[in-house]
């Protein structure tokens, strides 16, 4: 189908219309995206798309188009708008019967460009039916020139140079050092030339003397540039793992990446990293540029042979460049797998119980080696790599001995050289070829140093709570009022919204009990409310603030969030209860009877000071859910967000739990609890419903209830008529 002499494809519509979405739209969005295509590629790749057949879903022929255009990587999403995650615009947008480009305008309000360029103004309440087309681009590789640009390498060479003095002390040492290698060759030039002829044992016992000393001095100076290194090394090691665990203590949840195992093998780069500047692999390279300074010795001394190294050095050089390529590659490979490996290793230890209950053993032994079979062979595969370069460099060594003897010969033969010399040369020549060989084993690190530092780059590039700078509020009263005010909310990774409040208001004295459907998205309520996560639009306000503008403290006073899977850390029961600290031990006791921990740890012979280990080991599902809602307790926060607080309690315990919250709570304090439990409906005043992430009723239990009712059986007899 061509119109105006644009080249369309036919898409059809969740109607079953057929509707054409032309190059020229598309053209348009990836334009906004960055994606470049040769002029005329894309409207031949929908005009080849086009006589395949027009069947295909929309998101399907989009990713055929774009294959045909030579555009890899990139996955087409088709999803309603409604549950479209703004954050991921400009997109496609299937509107008045025609695919048009849809960007963010100002105030919510959706500029929609058409395959012609008229440009309209749409607010986002009139696209509720409208169909959306997304585009993820796959990431792509950090080239190598951007790595030093980098965070965690800016953040490694900040830390380095910091105290720049150490920089100047291992340059001397290692300047000195490398020229008592050249005094050495001298003192053999001088034994051959001078000693050995005539038998001048004076000479001799002199020059041994010197060489005494300057071994000692060599000895000295070793030491120390390797005392200083290892102090710089621990320094920027304590740094920034600080640094480092910091950010992740900081890590916005809904940025973190969702394997386990990838986010510790991110934090454990740095070690990686920390190794190799802490090793003694550093001094080969500071030794490197020394080749070059051997090489005018040589010239010095035996004029023509420095020819040969001159040959070799970039013969080696070349050599190692070679091997490091394909090392990149399998070290990426092994690290890939090595992630895979450590997440199933959590997943493993995590979920022992569930793995013997199900028998499962066998699966998972299976995966892991599988995972252990291909990271072993990446790691031959560069160990021959490396051996290979090693060992022809080493050859080359031999060779470059062999031809600098040969030349020497000559040289002597015509007088230019004596044979104390060619000794000399062929001392140094080995200094110029040695850390050559060497840096095989430094490139074979290099390559895993480089990739940890990618890893802990992803983590910096992952978002905090609050950004650095920011000037955040520390009102000294807040209203006690809890706001959500056009709030969508979509999990990372995923563009479906899962919960969409228009406005949301709860009040002093507000005792709220949300309920509705597995997935509805009550804990997403509750955990937006607690600013765990950050609306992709719209505004949680606590008192009339935005709690992203308020600091991370005052919120922790205000707000009290009982998640719905307890976690519980290495400690005792009171430092687990005590989480924060800062409380006395009268409050503490007198929570801990409240709510019937007394009884728990009575049981134990260690009493509040039973062992707990990590993950909460130790305590029964009820007493650790009991344990973190006697946190909650003892901060006394004016809005209480308990999510599913009496899921794993018995009866008695959920009674004495729903007594706690009424009679220690304050009248004005907020209470919002989500929970599939109707007992704990005693204690509210206002119940909300909700489906598919949206609040479909609000207001008075028993109303609310009623009017749920009514509808049931609205739907039931509507349900049941033919
Ligand atoms: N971390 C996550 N990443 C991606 N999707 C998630 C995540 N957590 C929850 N979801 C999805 O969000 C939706 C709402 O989840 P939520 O936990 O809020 O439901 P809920 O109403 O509390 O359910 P339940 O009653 O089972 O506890 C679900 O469809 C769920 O699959």
């Amino acid at each position: 189908m061509k119109t105006d002499g644009q080249e369309e494809t036919v898409i059809f519509g969740e109607s079953g219309m057929a509707t054409p979405i032309t190059a020229a739209v598309l053209g348009r969005l990836l334009l906004k995206r960055g994606l470049a295509v040769p002029p005329g590629e894309l409207e031949q790749a929908c005009a080849a798309t086009q006589q395949e057949g027009v069947e295909q879903k929309p998101a399907e022929r989009v990713s055929r188009i774009l294959l045909a255009a030579g555009l890899k990587n990139i996955k087409v999403a088709q999803l309603r708008w409604e549950r479209f995650d703004h954050r991921h615009l400009p997109a496609l947008l299937l509107h008045n019967g025609c695919w048009q480009l849809a960007e963010h305008g100002d105030a919510g309000v959706l500029l929609l460009t058409a395959a012609d360029g008229t440009v309209s103004r749409v607010a986002n309440g009139e696209l509720v039916d409208a169909v959306v087309l997304w585009l993820r681009v796959e990431r792509p590789e950090t080239p190598a020139g951007e790595l030093l640009k980098s965070s965690a390498s800016q953040m490694l060479l900040r830390e380095l140079l910091r105290d720049k003095r150490w920089l100047l002390e291992v340059g001397v040492a290692t300047v000195v050092v490398n020229l008592l290698a050249v005094a050495t060759s001298l003192f053999s030039m001088q034994v051959y030339d001078r000693v050995v002829p005539t038998f001048a044992y004076a000479t001799l016992w002199a020059m041994v003397a010197g060489m005494v000393i300057m071994v000692l001095l060599d000895w000295v100076l070793k030491f120390i540039r390797s005392r200083i290194l290892d102090e710089v090394a621990k320094r920027v090691d304590i740094a920034l793992s600080q640094q480092l665990y910091e950010h992740l203590l900081d890590l916005r949840l809904d940025k973190r990446p969702r394997s386990l195992g990838s986010l510790a093998a991110q934090m454990n780069g740095l070690e990686t990293v920390r190794t190799f500047f802490s090793s003694t692999i550093v001094f080969a390279m500071t030794d490197l540029p020394f080749g070059l300074m051997f090489i005018v010795f040589i010239a010095a001394i035996g004029g023509m042979i420095s020819t040969v190294y001159l040959a070799l050095l970039p013969v080696s050089l070349l050599l190692g460049w070679l091997a490091q390529r394909q090392l990149r590659t399998l070290a990426r490979l092994e690290i890939q797998r090595g992630h895979e490996r450590h997440g199933l290793l959590v997943d493993t230890i995590q979920g022992a119980e569930t793995i013997q209950s199900s028998g499962s053993g066998w699966f998972f032994a299976d995966l892991w080696r599988s995972i252990t079979a291909s990271m072993a062979a990446y790691s031959l595969k560069s160990k021959l790599i490396s051996s290979l370069t090693t060992t022809t460099t080493a050859t080359l060594s031999t060779v470059g001995y062999v031809a600098a003897v040969v030349v020497g010969v000559l040289l002597i033969e015509a007088g230019q050289l004596t044979t104390g010399g060619l000794i000399a040369c062929t001392i140094l020549g080995g200094k110029v070829i040695g850390p050559i060989a060497q840096s095989v084993g430094i490139l074979v690190q290099w390559q895993h140093v480089r990739e940890a530092l990618e890893m802990v780059n992803r983590l910096l590039a992952l978002e905090g709570n609050r950004p650095e700078g920011k000037v955040l509020l520390v009102p000294e009263t807040l209203p006690d009022r809890l706001e959500l005010e056009g709030v969508r909310f979509a999990y990372p990774g995923t563009p479906v919204i899962r919960l969409q409040v228009e406005t949301l208001a709860f009040g002093p004295g507000d005792r709220v009990v949300v309920m509705g459907p597995n997935g509805c998205g009550k804990s997403t309520l509750l955990k937006l409310a607690a600013g765990l996560y950050k609306p992709a639009e719209g505004q949680v306000k606590l008192g009339g603030a935005d709690i992203w503008e308020l600091d991370p403290q005052v919120l922790g006073e205000r707000i009290g969030y009982l998640p719905q899977d307890v976690h519980l850390f290495k400690g005792t029961l009171k430092n687990n209860i005590m989480l924060a600290g800062g409380i006395n031990d009268a409050r503490f006791l007198e929570v801990a009877e409240l709510l019937g921990l007394d009884r728990v740890a009575a049981d134990s012979p260690r009493s509040m000071d039973t062992e707990i280990s990590e993950g909460g080991q130790g305590l029964s599902g009820g007493q650790r859910q009991l344990t973190a809602i006697s946190r909650i307790f003892l901060a006394r926060p004016r809005v209480w967000l308990l999510d599913e607080p009496s899921a794993s309690l018995d009866t008695e315990s959920e009674e004495r739990v729903l007594k706690a919250l009424q009679s220690h709570t304050r009248p004005t304090d907020i209470v919002l609890i989500a929970t599939h439990r109707p007992r704990l409906l005693s204690l509210a005043n206002r119940l909300l419903i909700m489906r598919r992430g949206q609040v479909i009723a609000d207001g008075p239990p028993a109303e609310v209830i009623q009017a749920m009712q009514a509808a049931q059986a609205a739907q039931n007899a509507s349900g049941s008529t033919p």
